[in-house]
């Protein structure tokens, strides 16, 4: 099993999650809580209360996770593609497979990667949203004092399940969506460039951006609904399942509930996976 890819996986992904991270801050704060009124009202709040640290709360867990989530993503995806086509990822060029072949290793990696994904995402949502400001003399101490603290919190209350709250709503957004994902960055890789060679550059950012605009169109209203159920219970009331959550969040807020964070995930999506796949095909390249 070739391991490279899992490894670039790893870099790209971390590469592209410092730069989105606090856009991701944004977003999970405008999908779970009802005190801003748009993305500049939450970006103006939280730097005036938070300071520039407060984009980048719960980061260092992702980081941490990245490595596990993005190699597990990028490492299941090749070697799918290598299992259904036996080709590597070399000579995809000039063998290029089939957009079914993509759509069912793409899916494979999303799938694999949610369970991954699930404990770190639960932990960085808690964080994110918690809105008081550092540590000041007198004022009320944060309910989580950092990521592990928040792991072993939820882990005494709840036991191991409760650090997999909302995994089934994340791996029914990861999954389809993934397969969109590399569907998308194929598809317009092959529509700017000829016939067997390697796509410039240029095409590597814009495909990768588009695929994950795309992707992230599809997945936000899931995700609306995963960032709730891993809320449910503290700010959030509690749901009595994905589909109750769905239909109460529906029926209070309207449909546009699934909407919400939609321009905060596209705004962020370009850059982030640019750049992952920029790196990703840049350090695969220069490992031969
Ligand atoms: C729609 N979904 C779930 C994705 N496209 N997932 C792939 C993650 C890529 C990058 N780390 C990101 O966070 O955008």
């Amino acid at each position: 099993m070739p391991v490279e890819e899992f490894v670039a996986g790893w870099i790209s992904g971390a590469l592209g999650l410092v730069l989105g991270h606090p856009f991701d801050t944004v977003k999970v704060r405008l999908q779970t809580q009802t005190t801003y009124r748009g993305i500049v009202d939450c970006m103006v709040k939280t730097y005036r209360h938070e300071s520039l640290l407060g984009f980048f709360k719960g980061m260092s867990f992702p980081i941490a996770s990245i490595a596990v989530v993005n190699s597990v993503l990028f490492g299941v995806y090749s070697n799918a593609l290598l299992a259904l086509t036996a080709t590597s990822h070399q000579e995809r060029r000039a063998q290029p497979p089939s957009y079914t072949h993509v759509f069912i290793a793409g899916c494979t990696g999303g799938f694999l990667q949610a369970y991954c994904l699930a404990p770190f995402d639960l932990i960085k949502v808690r964080l994110q949203n918690q809105t008081e400001p550092r540590a000041k003399p007198g004022s009320p101490p944060p309910r989580y004092r950092g990521p592990v603290h928040c792991a072993a919190s939820i882990f005494q209350a709840e036991g191991p399940r409760g650090l997999f709250r909302g995994a089934w709503a994340l791996t029914l957004r990861d999954t389809p969506t993934l397969g969109i994902y590399f569907v998308t960055y194929e598809w317009l890789c092959r529509q700017f460039t000829p016939d067997g060679q390697t796509p410039s550059s240029g095409t590597v950012l814009v495909a990768g951006g588009f695929a994950g605009i795309t992707s992230w169109v599809a997945a936000t209203p899931l995700d609306v609904i995963k960032s709730r159920m891993q809320m449910a219970g503290l700010k959030q009331r509690a749901y009595g399942g994905l589909l109750d959550c769905m239909v109460s969040s529906a029926r209070q807020e309207g449909l546009g509930v699934f909407f919400r964070g939609l321009t905060i995930n596209s705004a962020r999506a370009f850059p982030v996976n640019a750049v992952t796949f920029l790196s990703y095909e840049h350090l695969l390249l220069s490992w031969g």
